[in-house]
């Protein structure tokens, strides 16, 4: 693997999720690959589970990981081509990159959407700008559209919990929030779900959430919540604001917040969520507090997911 922005990257997804289950039944089994080799973490964006898991990671492979929360310390940088810079900006990403290209042999960079402009979003403009200009592969930790780190783990916990010889019905349910959150994380798990092909993949929302065309082909799409409900293994729940109003919070009518009483109709599924959550606006305490609730075990998987797609890049380069 020479990069990891997308579900596009890894050419056999089964075989991504055995080596992270390999590298959770025996941490260590490589801990020499990453001697010597040093991966640096820029942060835009706040994060919890990806930066110490991939942390945590890089460390099981003998790796020296060095964070830098760039954009709450680091000089404001400057994307666009030809600009005039004597605003606030103060670097430009042509003489950032390929310093950052010099330091490190992995660079991983999380940036957020800015929901204001959905063709400098969706151009995924700040994570290709450190593609181009630092030479060295790249492992988005989220970007604006995307969050595949985040999609490897939840392939990863559905593969290993679900025991039956059939394919799991696996929903995605738009949540309420209080705020315009990113697509990012229910875009990459419909393209993951799509991509892994092992799972019957329903996508419910309000109107107006619909996603992106290219992320949600292939997957059942209902605005009934309870129809979506029915029969599924795996309930993942997610707020998303509009892709069509961009970044907008059209009102959504009916309750869409998950409760014990939903879950009856499903196959005692499992919930999903990539956290941080927002307690009784996403999901209930009910929910996230019941056996229901996988959120611990999906986060802590983060670490074995993590360690595969370094080792993988770590073996390429
Ligand atoms: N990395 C996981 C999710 C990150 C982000 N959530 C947030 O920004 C939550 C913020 C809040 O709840 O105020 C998102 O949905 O893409
Ligand atoms: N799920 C996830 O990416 O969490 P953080 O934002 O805390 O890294």
């Amino acid at each position: 693997m020479k990069q990891f922005l997308s579900a596009h990257d890894v050419f056999d997804i089964d075989a991504l999720v055995a080596t992270g289950l390999a590298y959770k039944a025996d941490r260590f089994r490589d801990k020499g690959l990453g001697a010597g080799r040093r991966i640096g973490l820029l942060f835009l964006n706040p994060s919890l589970r990806t930066r110490l898991s991939t942390q945590v990671a890089a460390q099981h492979l003998g790796m020296e990981a060095i964070v830098f929360n760039v954009g709450a310390e680091g000089w404001a940088l400057e994307f666009a081509d030809g600009a005039v810079m004597n605003g606030s900006t103060v670097e430009h990403v042509k003489d950032a990159a390929p310093i950052l290209g010099q330091y490190f042999d992995i660079l991983a960079l999380r940036t957020f959407p800015s929901l204001q402009d959905r063709a400098a979003d969706y151009s995924e403009r700040t994570l290709n700008a450190f593609v181009r200009y630092s030479g060295i592969p790249v492992v988005s930790l989220e970007s604006a559209t995307l969050h595949p780190l985040q999609s490897l783990t939840d392939v990863l916990t559905i593969t290993e919990t679900f025991k039956e010889q059939r394919k799991p019905r696996v929903v995605l349910t738009w949540a309420p929030h209080v705020k315009p959150l990113p697509q990012c994380v229910a875009n990459s798990f419909a393209q993951w779900m799509t991509a892994w092909g092992a799972a019957d993949f329903v996508v419910t929302h309000p109107e107006g959430y619909a996603l992106k065309e290219e992320f949600i082909t292939g997957a059942t799409l209902t605005s009934s919540q309870d129809e979506a409900l029915e029969g599924a293994d795996y309930v993942y729940v997610k707020n998303w604001s509009a892709y069509e109003d961009y970044g907008k919070m059209p009102p959504a009518s009916g309750n869409w917040m998950l409760t014990l009483d939903k879950l009856k109709a499903t196959n005692n599924a499992g919930v999903m969520h990539c956290l941080p959550v927002r307690r009784n606006v996403e999901l209930s305490d009910e929910v996230l507090d019941s056996p229901h609730s996988l959120v611990t075990q999906q986060a802590a998987n983060r670490v074995w997911a993590a360690q595969a797609v370094l080792s993988e890049i770590l073996k390429q380069a």
